[in-house]
């Protein structure tokens, strides 16, 4: 379970003035739930999810994952739980090059674990359908074929929430729907909290909860009324 409580961000501007990105007094997403972000260009909803997952730090307030309070952390101590915790599926699915399909989802669970375990690489790679791509590095890919092994990456630690940033903004149109299908069958399959942000009205209507930033987020509520 996921719950933010009271949390502000801000970026600095040239000038020494803050510009107020995130306040959010509350936002929670329950264990197993699946919940879609939307909201305008610059709203906040990348800021957010880097948030979440300590990849930025809030400036205020509380963010708790399973009894966790992630912003109370040293930044050492968010990586370990992030690795440990976290999934995340990013838009240019950020592979290593030189490593090949395999070897890339074994890597996402060796910094969790400090151990490899390749039998659950395989399965995830399998799940994916990809068994027969396991060798080949991401140049030798499709974009549907990289971001599927970047799905099998985020969830090879066994993570409890996977936070996914717009997966599908450069996948071709006849393969978008095969990830998203993939990315929420996966994570009910596994019980993971599943947050992701769309731009495509499509990807969200297929959720039960869909959570516009502008009505949770304090810093952008007058965009609501414009
Ligand atoms: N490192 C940074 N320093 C300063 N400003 C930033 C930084 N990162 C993002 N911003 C600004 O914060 C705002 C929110 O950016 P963010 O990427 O979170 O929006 P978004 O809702 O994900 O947008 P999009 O839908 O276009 O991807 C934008 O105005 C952006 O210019």
């Amino acid at each position: 379970m996921l719950e933010l409580k009271n949390v502000g961000k801000s970026y600095d501007e040239p000038g020494g003035t803050k510009l107020p990105i995130l306040d959010i007094p509350h936002f929670r997403v329950e264990t197993g739930e699946q919940l879609v972000l939307v909201g305008r260009s610059g709203c906040g909803k990348t800021t957010l999810l880097h948030t979440i997952a300590g990849i930025s730090r809030a400036d205020r307030g509380e963010i708790w994952l399973d009894k966790i309070n992630l912003a109370s952390l040293s930044e050492a101590g968010v990586d370990k739980v992030r690795a440990a915790k976290i999934g995340y599926v990013f838009q240019t699915f950020n592979l290593l090059p030189g490593f090949t399909a395999y070897e890339n989802v074994l890597l996402g669970m060796t910094f969790a674990q400090g151990r490899k375990d390749p039998p659950r690489a395989r399965h995830l790679l399998k799940r994916v359908g990809l068994e027969h791509r396991s060798t080949h590095k991401p140049s030798a890919l499709s974009v549907g074929e990289q971001q599927r092994v970047a799905v099998a990456r985020a969830l090879a630690n066994k993570p409890s929430l996977l936070l996914a940033d717009e997966p599908t903004a450069n996948i071709d149109p006849r393969n978008q729907q095969m990830i998203i299908d993939l990315i929420r069958e996966t994570c009910r399959e596994e019980n993971i909290s599943l947050l992701i942000v769309t731009h495509s009205p499509e990807v969200a209507r297929q959720f039960d909860r869909v959570v516009k930033l502008e009505e949770v987020n304090l810093a952008n509520r007058e965009a609501l009324s414009t």
